[in-house]
């Protein structure tokens, strides 16, 4: 199955078996797939992206962070230009939390267009999810607080898919938040 839709099927496939043991944080405890599968619907319904590579890369953006994948069996069963993009958005999960946090700031400058592209659609499910409901556990303050370094993440990728920087902004905005 080499056709566009073939290759989409088996990287959510993947993808799902990957994070089949996950849930999300929410009082539901929502399959954790439903992320993945969102960050990419938002890639191409929303933000008008045809590029499956970059579509790939948001089905899984999450399978090195989070589970026992490795950048080389996605290299392998992808192809490099998918696991450099995942592997440009994984958050190194050795650092203490403050500095993993601070890395991803700094980081999201440098990063590739495509992954750029992940990052903004990402955090549009993060911060719609939030609005949504709140994680177990969490206070109000600790919400705003994902929403001002959202912010700051956001500021640093700026000017890759107006679309998206938009419903962004507009998101900050309520939250009294400026990019
Ligand atoms: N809003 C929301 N987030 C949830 C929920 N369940 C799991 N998450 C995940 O939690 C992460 C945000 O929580 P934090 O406490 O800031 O981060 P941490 O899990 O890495 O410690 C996001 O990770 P991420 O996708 O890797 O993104 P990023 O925040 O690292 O950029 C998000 O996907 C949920 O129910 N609601
Ligand atoms: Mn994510």
């Amino acid at each position: 199955m080499n056709s566009e839709a073939g290759i989409l099927i088996e990287t959510v496939n993947f993808a799902a078996d990957k994070h089949r043991k996950q849930r999300r944080k929410d009082p539901e405890e929502t399959p954790y797939i439903n992320h993945p599968i969102g960050v990419a619907r938002i890639l191409s319904h929303e933000g008008g992206v045809t590029d499956v590579e970059v579509l790939q890369a948001a089905l899984l953006h999450d399978t090195v962070e989070d589970t026992d994948t490795t950048p080389t069996e996605l290299e392998a069963k992808f192809g490099p230009v998918v696991a450099r993009i995942v592997q440009e958005v994984t958050d190194d999960k050795s650092l203490p939390k403050r500095e993993r946090k601070r890395v991803q700031v700094e980081h999201a400058a440098q990063c590739s267009r495509q992954a750029k592209l992940v990052k903004l659609a990402d955090k549009l499910y993060n911060l719609r999810d939030l609005n949504r409901c709140t994680p177990v556990g969490w206070s109000s303050e600790r919400v705003h607080e994902y929403f001002v370094w959202a912010s700051e993440v956001v500021r640093n990728l700026k000017g890759t898919n107006s679309v998206l920087e938009e419903k962004l902004a507009e998101l900050f905005q309520e939250r009294g938040l400026t990019l």
